[in-house]
């Protein structure tokens, strides 16, 4: 199943720079995991701002509710998930 995740991050303003750079840090590690699996399949910033969206290829909601738990910056997160599904005019 797709989805497309749109994630924005808000990091309160007296997080210490040390503990930020290390969420960033495992952040990082379990997107990339995840991308090289498979299963997050689109990951763009968004222009100006602190912000992405995503693409994830998952087995069904629950898959995708316990992935985006886990992620580290998951507290600092504002989420939006649309369910996709294929185009009638997509040639692909
Ligand atoms: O920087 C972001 O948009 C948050 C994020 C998601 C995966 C990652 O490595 O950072």
């Amino acid at each position: 199943m797709l989805f497309k995740v749109e994630m924005t991050v808000n990091i309160p303003k007296d997080m210490p720079a040390e503990e930020f750079e290390a969420i960033k840090l495992k952040e990082k590690n379990y997107a990339q995991k995840l991308q090289e699996d498979g299963i997050w399949m689109h990951l763009w910033r968004v222009v100006g701002q602190y912000a992405n969206v995503s693409i994830f290829d998952v087995k069904d909601n629950t898959e995708l509710h316990d992935l985006l738990m886990g992620l580290p910056l998951y507290p600092f997160m504002e989420m939006s998930v649309t369910p996709l599904c294929p185009h009638p005019s997509s040639i692909k």
